[in-house]
């Protein structure tokens, strides 16, 4: 069975990376997958950028005898607009169509996981959408789709060399704190033990909890949370049985002696988790959401629009993205 993946923003980098990998997936070694698009924003991107790959249309069922010869695109309902750079009009409606449409898929059985191409949040919250992102919202489609698994998504950035999780993901920073829980530390330290084991065969992963504050707080001299929240979380989890240190201080949780500690840092929030990941691998590091009942990767880049439609964009996360949710689905135990 192929893999499902979303188009993401049409007006984004998207569309050519996804033609760029099936140009180059023999090189690649790429597992069959088919795009759930527009067909004619994915045929208007390789005309404009020369990009020589056909684009056949078909089912789900036909992909395999389809992927040999051409791109297969599953047509969606919503048409999107095939311009692409930042000021292309936003296509919200097949955006999301694309997403829900790719879970329903997988929960058919007609694709094995998917990969999200990057779509961009601003036009999408102007448009209603009422999640952060593709991780609260697949959570929400894993709860209508699956009503009997618990399904509580954790966005994991994993790389070659450092794997993180940001336990508070798009909030405000003045946010941060109050989102700073007992509770949901304990939930995301849970989930991520677990899936590393089961979906990533860690027999034991060893997990750090990265402080809140400087220093981790210097005993509580530099903000109290780290004593109040972060230290009683690390010890009911260690109770449990679950391999977890700290709270450390983030500033020398991520040098490369320190990366051999563990095998996943559990951040405060976003850029203390996504800063060190992307700098040390920008093109391979690969975004997955732990937590679902179906596999789930993606790029960790964004939508690129600074660069959309210059044939420029460097495919190798995208790639990195789907050899991951072939290897994940393969590997499914769950
Ligand atoms: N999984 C997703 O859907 C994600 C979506 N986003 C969205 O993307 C939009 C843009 O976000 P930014 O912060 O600007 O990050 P970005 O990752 O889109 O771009 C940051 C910089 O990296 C470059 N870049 C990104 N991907 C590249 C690639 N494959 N090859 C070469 N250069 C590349 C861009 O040209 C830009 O200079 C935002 O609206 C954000 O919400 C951001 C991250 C993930
Ligand atoms: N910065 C990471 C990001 O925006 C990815 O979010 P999601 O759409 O995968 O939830």
């Amino acid at each position: 069975m192929p893999l499902v993946v979303t188009m993401g923003d049409p007006a984004g980098i998207g569309p050519e990376l996804l033609l760029a990998a099936w140009r180059n997936r023999a090189e690649f070694g790429l597992p069959p997958f088919y795009v759930l698009a527009d067909p004619d924003v994915m045929r208007t991107r390789a005309r404009d950028l020369a990009i020589h790959v056909g684009v056949a249309t078909c089912t789900p069922e036909e992909v395999e005898q389809c992927f040999a010869s051409a791109l297969p695109v599953v047509t969606l309902e919503n048409r999107a607009d095939t311009r692409s750079g930042a000021d292309a009009p936003a296509s919200p409606d097949a955006v999301v169509e694309a997403i829900a449409t790719a879970v329903a898929h997988v929960k058919a059985g007609l694709a094995t996981g998917m990969v999200t191409s990057p779509i961009t949040k601003k036009s999408l919250y102007a448009a209603g959408f009422k999640y952060p992102g593709h991780t609260e919202y697949l959570g929400a489609l894993a709860a209508t789709h699956w009503p009997d698994e618990p399904a509580a998504p954790v966005m994991m950035l994993a790389g070659p060399d450092l794997r993180t999780v940001p336990i508070t993901v798009h909030i405000p920073i003045h946010a941060i704190p109050q989102a700073w829980l007992k509770e949901r530390i304990i939930e995301v330290a849970r989930i991520t033990a677990r899936d590393l084991e089961t979906r990533f065969g860690i027999a034991t992963p060893r997990l750090v909890l990265a402080g809140l504050n400087p220093h981790a707080g210097e005993g509580g001299t530099i903000g109290h949370e780290d004593e109040t929240v972060s230290r009683p979380a690390v010890e009911q989890l260690r109770a449990e049985g679950i391999d977890i240190a700290g709270p450390l201080p983030a500033d020398t949780l991520f040098h490369a002696r320190a990366r051999k500690g563990y095998d996943a840092a559990l951040c405060a929030y976003h850029d203390q988790a996504l800063i060190p990941v992307k700098t040390l691998a920008f093109d391979e590091t690969v975004n997955v959401t732990l937590g679902l009942p179906f596999v789930r990767t993606s790029p960790d880049h964004g939508t690129a629009f600074d660069i959309a439609g210059k044939g420029i964009a460097r495919p190798d996360s995208l790639v990195a993205a789907i050899r991951l949710a072939d290897q994940l689905s393969r590997d499914h135990t769950r």
